[in-house]
This record gives C-alpha cells, structure tokens and sequence, in this order.
C-alpha cells in the first residue's frame, strides 16, 4: 500500500469518527398551548442543536380556558389518553428533552400518552417546565413510573404564563435574556453543553 492510500484511508477514518453517529442524536419534543414551553425548547435548540418536535393531538384541546381545565381534570381523573395526531419516529434518537406546562398540578395527559405509547428504554430523557406558579406538582414522580428504564436528569422548571389571569406568553423580551441564561447554566450543569 502506498503512502498516499494510507493516508487517505486515514483522513476517511477520522472523518467517520468525528461525524455524530445515530444514537447520538437528540430530539426536543414538547406540549405547549401559549408558548412559554415552546420559547423555552427553542433556547435549548440554539445551545445544543437536535430536532423540535411540538406534540399535536388527533383532537385538540378547547381555546376557553375554563373549558381545557374542566376536560384535563376529566382526563386525569378518567385515566384518559388522549392520541397523537402523528405517529413520532423516535429510534434515531438517543438523549429526548421533554417540555411540557404544569396542568391541575400534573403531567399534562398528552404527555402521559406520549410516555405512555412511546418505549424510552434505555433513553436519556431530560425533563423541562413551565407553570404558572405552583410548580411541578406531581410531573416528576409520573415520568418516573411510566419511564422506568431511562436516565432521567435533572429537570429545568421556570415561571411562564398564567392564562387564568390573561397572561399568555410571559417568556418574551427582557425576560428572555434572563431565561437563556438559567436555561445555559442548567444546560451546563447537567452536562449538556459542548
Ligand atoms: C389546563 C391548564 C391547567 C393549568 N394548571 C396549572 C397548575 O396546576 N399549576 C400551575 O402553576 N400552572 C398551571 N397552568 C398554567 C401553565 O402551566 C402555565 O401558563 C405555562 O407556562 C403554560 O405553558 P405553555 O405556554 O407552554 O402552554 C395551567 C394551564 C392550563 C391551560
């Protein structure tokens, strides 16, 4: 073999090893009604890259609020699944973010049907939140139940909207710049960052 060849051979080598393999891709999928999950996945993208992929149901939830928070009560109480619009292709991915609002102080039941349909085994899933005050409630106990054989880190849980009181999308202009930064630094502590 001459010089030539097995640097070339070399050069190819070096380039496979440096090209990201398919298990280590990444997906941010997330529930957002009002936006603030959705600003807060989209911060995520800009840092570490990976595919956004909003959650859309087959029959989506009322506008009124007071009538969205009457069916998810229903829902939580009934044990109610409700179907995805789109069957997701989730294999390639390896690391999942998964963004979703506090809803009655639970897991919002899209994201139990999208726990509950989806195999994470052997995934890392990375949980994120907004809420309107009161916190996670009981989200995190739930994405341990219905994901038991995945590496779940450290959550990211931030104040958005409060639509009860007309507060829509709460992450935006100077409150954006503050929310980068404490999704950087959890990004960072969580061992996310490049
Ligand atoms: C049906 C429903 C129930 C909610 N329940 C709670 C709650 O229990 N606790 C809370 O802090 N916020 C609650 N919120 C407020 C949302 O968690 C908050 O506005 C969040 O930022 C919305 O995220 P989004 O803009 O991505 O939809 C609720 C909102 C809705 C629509």
């Amino acid at each position: 073999m001459s010089l030539k060849t097995i640097l070339f051979t070399c050069i190819i080598f070096c380039i496979l090893s440096l090209k990201p393999q398919e298990s280590d891709k990444t997906c941010i999928v997330y529930l957002s009604r009002t936006n603030n999950t959705k600003a807060v996945a989209e911060m995520i993208q800009q840092e570490v890259g990976g595919d956004l992929i909003p959650v859309e149901l087959q029959n989506p939830y009322p506008a009124d609020y007071k009538a969205i928070v009457k069916q998810v009560s229903e829902e939580n109480e009934s044990g109610f699944l409700p179907p995805f619009k789109i069957k997701l292709e989730l294999a390639k991915y390896n690391t999942i973010f998964l963004g979703f609002p506090t809803w009655g102080m639970q897991l919002p039941p899209p994201v139990k049907s999208f726990l509950n349909d989806y195999n994470l085994t052997g995934k890392t899933v990375i949980p994120f939140n907004t809420h309107s005050g009161y916190g996670l409630g009981s989200s995190l106990r739930t994405i341990g139940k219905l994901c038991p054989n995945s590496t779940i880190l450290e959550v990211f849980s931030i104040k958005g909207g409060i639509e009860r009181d007309g507060v829509y999308l709460y992450i935006k202009e100077d409150r954006v710049v503050e929310v980068k930064s404490e999704v950087k630094n959890w990004l960072q502590k969580i061992g996310m960052l490049r």
